[in-house]
């Protein structure tokens, strides 16, 4: 706080006044200097830039109000403590649903930065061509060579081959803590048909789902498929996100009010929690907007937003255990997992691309901000403690 230097003449007024209506004056002014709308706004400027701003609707004025929020706070909060009591697979079992001929980044980005959070195994489920190429990336993931895209199947075939693909993976679904539909995904047709008898029956066994990519593709043609799923997540970038009010809503984005229109977006899509990805990162399940602003870098390289959905499927499952184990009569119950998950995963995104930034400058790339990740978690929640 800066200091204000007093002249000797103002000094002088200052002795005369009794120290009883010094008080005095200077409540008054704190009151009218806190419901001036500069006040306010500096108020607003310091928290945004400082942390999360949490924004519920208030009632009776229908104004946003905003209350602080601590995504470092979440991030503690949620993560489990390592100890040797766990087994493998309790600390979470996350599948991404992705690859194509041509992206096998994206899906390996999401599924290698889930792990390298904390989850304890992660799936790729992607197309035959995509296998290899992905399988040598990296050992840690367990590739399933199982979509097909439409120039490798016949016509005549495509029922069958459609219930071959959805038995292989229905096979595994249920095993899974959170799925991320659509790093890498493509758009083929067929592809996207199976991947929604995929969504249908992730939804029919309560599973969790991050939609990223060219999974927002699919369901901006389709919301049904995530329309009242409360564990649904969509991370859309500017482009997804544009599209996405753009269908939904049949206007353009609204960048004079982006709080409104995001809580708009997550109501009229039934309450599915929505991750607008941004310079400031809003999030809404409808009910309430969060904003994560802290860290970030300048960087716009692609894999960014790849890491991102890896990083709130784990957050996102945590999220989730935690609250079941916290029980029913917990002020945690009433929390929404998808929103917990969403805060947390934009903050350790952030904080890993400003740490991947400050030693990398302009040649950061998606690889640098990975190999950031485990720092960026024990920074804010190391590894013995945590869970508050
Ligand atoms: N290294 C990689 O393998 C990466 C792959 N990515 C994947 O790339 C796909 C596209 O992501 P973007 O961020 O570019 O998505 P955007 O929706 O931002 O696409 C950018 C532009 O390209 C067009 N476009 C994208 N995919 C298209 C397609 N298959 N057919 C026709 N037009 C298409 C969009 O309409 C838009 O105009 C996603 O599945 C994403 O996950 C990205 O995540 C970046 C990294
Ligand atoms: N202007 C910005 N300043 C700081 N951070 C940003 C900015 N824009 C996006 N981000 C952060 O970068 C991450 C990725 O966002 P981005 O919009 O690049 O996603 P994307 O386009 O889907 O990425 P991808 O290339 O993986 O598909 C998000 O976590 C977001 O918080
Ligand atoms: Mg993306």
């Amino acid at each position: 706080m800066k200091r204000v230097k007093l002249s000797h003449h103002n000094k002088f007024f200052l002795s005369l006044v009794p120290f009883w209506a010094k008080v005095i004056l200077f409540c008054q002014n704190c009151m009218r200097l806190a419901s001036s709308p500069v006040f306010r706004r500096q108020r607003f400027l310091i928290r945004s830039l400082g942390g999360s701003i949490d924004y519920h609707t208030n009632c009776s004025s229908g104004k946003m109000q905003s209350v602080e929020v601590d995504a470092e706070r979440v991030i503690r909060e949620i993560t489990p403590v390592l100890d040797r009591s766990r087994h493998k697979g309790q600390a979470g079992n996350i599948a991404v649903i992705g690859g194509c001929r041509e992206y096998t980044g994206a899906p390996y980005f999401a599924a290698i930065s889930a792990l390298k959070i904390g989850a304890d195994l992660s799936h790729v489920f992607c197309t035959k061509d995509a296998a290899p190429v992905i399988k040598s990336y990296s050992s840690e993931l367990i590739v399933h060579p199982v979509l097909e895209e439409s120039y490798s199947v016949r016509e005549e075939d495509k029922k069958n081959i459609s219930s071959k693909v959805l038995a292989e993976v229905g096979k595994w679904l249920e095993r899974f803590d959170c799925l991320v539909i659509g790093p890498g995904l493509g758009r083929d047709p067929f592809l996207l048909d199976c991947v929604s008898e995929i969504i249908r029956h992730a939804r029919k066994s309560n599973i969790p789902i991050v939609i990223d990519g060219d999974g927002l593709f699919l369901v901006t043609n389709h919301l049904e498929l995530v329309s009242g799923y409360a564990l649904a997540v969509l991370t859309p970038n500017v482009n997804e996100y544009k599209r996405l009010v753009q269908k939904v809503l049949s206007s353009e984005v609204n960048n004079e009010d982006p709080v409104e229109q995001v809580l708009t977006l997550s109501k009229q899509i039934g309450g599915v929690t929505i991750l607008r990805k941004g310079k400031s990162d809003l999030i809404s399940d409808g009910d309430t907007v969060k904003s994560v602003s802290i860290y970030g870098s300048p960087r716009r390289c692609g894999g960014q937003g790849d890491i991102l959905s890896g990083s709130v499927a784990v957050f996102l499952s945590w999220a989730r255990q935690h609250i079941e184990a916290a029980g029913p009569d917990s002020y945690l119950s009433s929390k929404n997992p998808a929103v917990l998950g969403s805060i947390a995963g934009s903050a350790m995104m952030r904080k890993a691309a400003s740490l991947a930034f400050s030693n990398k400058k302009r040649s950061t790339v998606t690889g640098d901000i990975i190999e950031c990740l485990g720092k960026s978690l024990e920074d804010i929640c190391p590894a013995g403690s945590c869970s508050l």
